[in-house]
């Protein structure tokens, strides 16, 4: 390796004075780190009719920078996004994910000039002698101790860091590459030469206030192989992009330049797109145009970021297409990245050795790679989502769009909230006040493994298993049928309820319903004492928990979860409910870790359904079962219970009829504005249907006393699976005993996440002893209840331990 005299000062050699560059000049500027900016223009902010979509990932960072402020005056936020076809029709509702966004992370995203960018983050720069412009690097000689840059004008720069910010041509990647090869041979391979790689051109511009575009809208029109993206920002500046796909995919080094003639061409050819439904075209924000460029663009995710004392960001390492508008974003945290890298270099030492620069720049890559490959490989997709470009693509478009349009804000602020941030300045105050504070624990690349929570949880699924294989075991099926072929209970077959024995295997059922009202005949329940009371706890027990699924069905976090459709696993637990709500637990817990819960407004619950699972379970599930438990006449007890059983379908029918026609529809508001506007529906709907489960046991446990049954008599099974009587007892007995023994083990399944969450403070032994205490004096449902509301309380109010919040423990 080549040796030459180096200065003792740690100086940074920053090549090129785009958005990565002029960040990370600021950034070093912060860390006190003294650094060299190399410009191959003779301006920083040429006037170039670009524009740029900021979004907090970035913002945050600018914030940090003290640059936010300036652009603050710039800018209206993008509120609405608006998807169509290209004959304007609408391909989903139109979404305020964008607005929510801001709400989330108290930033906007928004548009701006990118030239106005570039100032800003310029004249942040104090000691302006430190951007020097109209230096193109040519050559980069690396050295033991330091590097050498060496401009087309002759002038040279020593550093003991390059930093290549000279976009996607990159001359400090190319002359990276050249040293490596020089010394290490097949470090940088082939493939990674061969990255870059464009499909897609296109032409960008700014235009003038155009009728009919309202300010702050995002219109996004999906056409084969075309697509385009119209921001219409302060003032009614008009921030436009139209998209085209090549002949071709060029690889690099066949990437085709395009002339002014070829932009124009590119344009009157798409002049009748239309941009919204309501009759907006491309050609009308053409005529307003005040600027425009027609690029190619590139994408390449280079596998070596770094190489000695060599360190690239921005474009020149990811490259990206914009339609997620998250290649400059990108470049400011990468920035960041680096600059967290090089002044933890600069502390440890004045003139770090060759190996400390590689290790620090390798730990550089390492944390930015997973979150970079991730956002090229969306940015990639969504590119060829808006082109149409297959079937897949067109599939999507139509069915699936249309639907999960609600979790386009989940997606965007998951990709934001643990994203880099200097860590050598404090977050800004800004940055602490939203429902979605920053983590830097949380977000893409940092999610829980659903494969180590779906082993961990699996005992819920080995209680319902279990509980299934003693069922079977001791249900007497043959005395069943046996009772009823010997015509010890007589019914009249015609009269039965045919059109719901086709649900599920109905004989069978229908024949326990008729034993259920057999044993409920009042002398009945006058010898069989035990088995009403046990009955009767089961059923209370039940519904508290149905209603919690209820109001879990409601709750914004579950939706297009298992969770989200309670009457699935009502109608499955007809079958054995210690079977089936296990599984709906392991379920629940497996999809739901604590990220799920980051942004406070994850917990709501949609009020008109919340509001509605009291009324609907006392009409559905309480009322025929005071009928199956009082009426005299066995028929009627029998429909009582059939009607009973079908519960999880009424249930379902009535909170929608409900939440259709009387209970107010305040989401879409209270997701913004009032985020903890259904605690209240939800604390009176379980707390009362605890306080109901406290009861009857209470009154069990009284009963039991008068009567003298000991518990085991009523809660544990016995070897009675002879008779038929006790075969039903035993058989409900288990259940219970798998039901209750699964719904405490999911409470302590999810105060598990709470309490690593630091949600939960307090100890394992007491929340146990809550769950004891509970379980003694009020039942295990009544337990579960109280434990469900604690967590309620907790998701509502505090916030997870490595969130970054303004008032400490909100
Ligand atoms: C049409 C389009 C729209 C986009 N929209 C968005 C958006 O809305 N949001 C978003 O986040 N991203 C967007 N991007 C991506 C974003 O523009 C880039 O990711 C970002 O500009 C990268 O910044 P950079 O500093 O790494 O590179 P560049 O912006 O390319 O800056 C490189 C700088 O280095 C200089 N330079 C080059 N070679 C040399 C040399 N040899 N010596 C000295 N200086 C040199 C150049 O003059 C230039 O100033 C868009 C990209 C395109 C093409």
């Amino acid at each position: 390796m080549a040796t030459s005299h180096q200065d003792d000062t740690f100086k940074v050699v920053i090549v090129g004075g785009g958005i990565a560059g002029l960040t990370l000049a600021n950034a070093l500027q912060h860390a006190g780190v003294d650094y060299v900016l190399l410009e191959a223009k003779s301006e920083i902010a040429p006037s170039l009719g670009a524009s740029i979509g900021i979004a907090p990932n970035g913002i945050r960072i600018l914030d940090q920078l003290s640059c936010y402020d300036a652009i603050e005056g710039l800018i209206t936020p993008v509120e609405t996004v608006g998807l169509h076809d290209v004959n304007g029709k609408e391909l989903a509702p139109r979404s305020d994910m964008f607005k929510l966004a801001r709400v989330r992370m108290n930033y906007p995203v928004c548009f701006l000039d990118r030239q106005a960018l570039l100032k800003i983050l310029a004249e942040h720069v104090c000691d302006q002698s430190r951007i020097c412009l109209s230096k193109r690097v040519a050559t980069i000689e690396h050295f033991v101790d330091h590097v050498e840059v060496c401009c087309t004008d002759g002038t040279s720069y020593n550093g003991a860091v390059v930093v290549g910010a000279d976009g996607v041509n990159s001359t400090v990647r190319r002359e990276m590459w050249r040293a490596a090869e020089a010394l290490e041979s097949g470090l940088t391979s082939k493939e990674d030469r061969a990255t870059l790689f464009a499909e897609y051109k296109c032409l960008y511009g700014i235009s003038s206030p155009t009728a009919g575009l309202a300010i702050g809208n995002f219109e996004v029109t999906f056409a084969q192989d075309v697509s385009t993206m119209v921001i219409s920002s302060k003032g009614g500046r008009v921030f436009w992009f139209l998209f085209g796909r090549l002949p071709k995919v060029c690889r690099a080094g066949e990437i085709p330049r395009f002339s002014r003639s070829e932009a124009e061409q590119f344009a009157r050819e798409n002049l009748d797109i239309l941009i919204t439904p309501t009759g907006v075209k491309f050609g009308h924000i053409w005529k307003n145009r005040e600027n425009c460029t027609l690029v190619p663009i590139e994408e390449g995710d280079y596998a070596h970021w770094t190489w000695g004392r060599f360190a690239c960001v921005g474009d020149s390492i990811h490259k990206m297409t914009p339609n997620s508008g998250a290649g400059g974003n990108a470049a400011i945290e990468s920035a960041a990245a680096l600059a967290n890298a090089i002044n933890s270099l600069k502390i440890a030492a004045c003139n770090p050795s060759l190996e400390d620069v590689s290790h620090i720049m390798t730990g550089y890559q390492e944390e930015r790679k997973f979150r970079v490959s991730e956002t090229i490989k969306s940015a990639h997709q969504v590119t060829r989502f808006q082109a149409l470009k297959g079937v897949k693509e067109r599939l999507i478009a139509k069915y699936v769009l249309p639907v999960t349009v609600e979790l386009g804000a989940d997606s965007e602020t998951d990709g934001w909230i643990g994203s880099t941030m200097l860590n050598y300045l404090p977050p800004p105050p800004r940055s602490l006040c939203g429902t979605m504070p920053f983590n830097p624990s949380q977000g893409r690349g940092k999610h829980e493994s659903l494969l180590r929570r779906a082993i961990f949880a699996l005992p819920l699924l080995a209680v319902g298993i279990w509980c299934f294989v003693v069922i079977l075991k001791h249900l007497p099926f043959g005395l069943f049928t046996e009772i009823l072929e010997s015509g010890r209970i007589s019914w009249d077959h015609d009269r039965s309820v045919s059109v719901i024995k086709t649900l599920f295997h109905i004989e069978f059922l229908d024949q326990m319903l008729r034993s259920a009202a057999l044993a409920m005949v009042p002398s009945a329940l006058a010898m069989d004492k035990p088995s009403a009371l046990q009955m009767l706890t089961f059923i209370t027990d039940t519904g508290l928990v149905y209603a919690i699924m209820l109001v879990e069905g409601a709750r914004r976090a579950n939706l297009f979860k298992p969770a989200s459709l309670p009457f699935i696993f009502g109608l499955l637990a007809v079958n054995g409910i210690g079977v089936f709500f296990p599984l709906y637990y392991y379920l629940f817990y497996v999809l739901s870790p604590i990220a799920t819960f980051a942004a406070l407004d994850k917990r709501l619950t949609d009020r008109a359904f919340t509001l509605g699972v009291l009324p609907v379970l006392a009409l559905s599930y309480y009322t025929p079962l005071f009928v199956a438990y009082c009426a005299s006449s066995l028929e009627l007890r029998y429909r009582a219970l059939w009607m009973w059983h079908l519960f999880p379908v009424w249930t379902v029918v009535g909170q929608h009829v409900l939440a259709w026609t009387v209970m107010p529809k305040t989401i879409v508001t209270d997701r913004m504005q009032n985020p903890k506007r259904d605690l209240w529906a939800i604390r009176i709907t379980i707390g009362s249907l605890t306080a109901l489960s406290a009861a009857v046991w209470l009154s069990t446990l009284y009963q039991a006393l008068r009567f003298g049954f000991s518990l085991s008599a009523l809660f544990f099974p016995n070897d009675d699976i002879h008779t038929y009587l006790g075969g039903v007892r035993n058989m409900l007995v288990w259940d219970q005993l798998c039901f209750s023994l699964s719904s405490l083990l999911w409470m302590l399944y999810l105060f598990s996440d709470l309490k690593r969450a630091g949600m939960v403070r307090r100890s394992w032994s007491f929340v146990l002893g809550v769950l004891i205490g509970a379980s003694v004096f009020g039942g295990t449902g009544a337990a579960v209840g109280v434990a469900w509301l604690w967590r309620e309380e907790v998701l509502a109010s505090r916030r997870h331990k490595d969130a970054v919040v303004k008032a400490k423990g909100s």
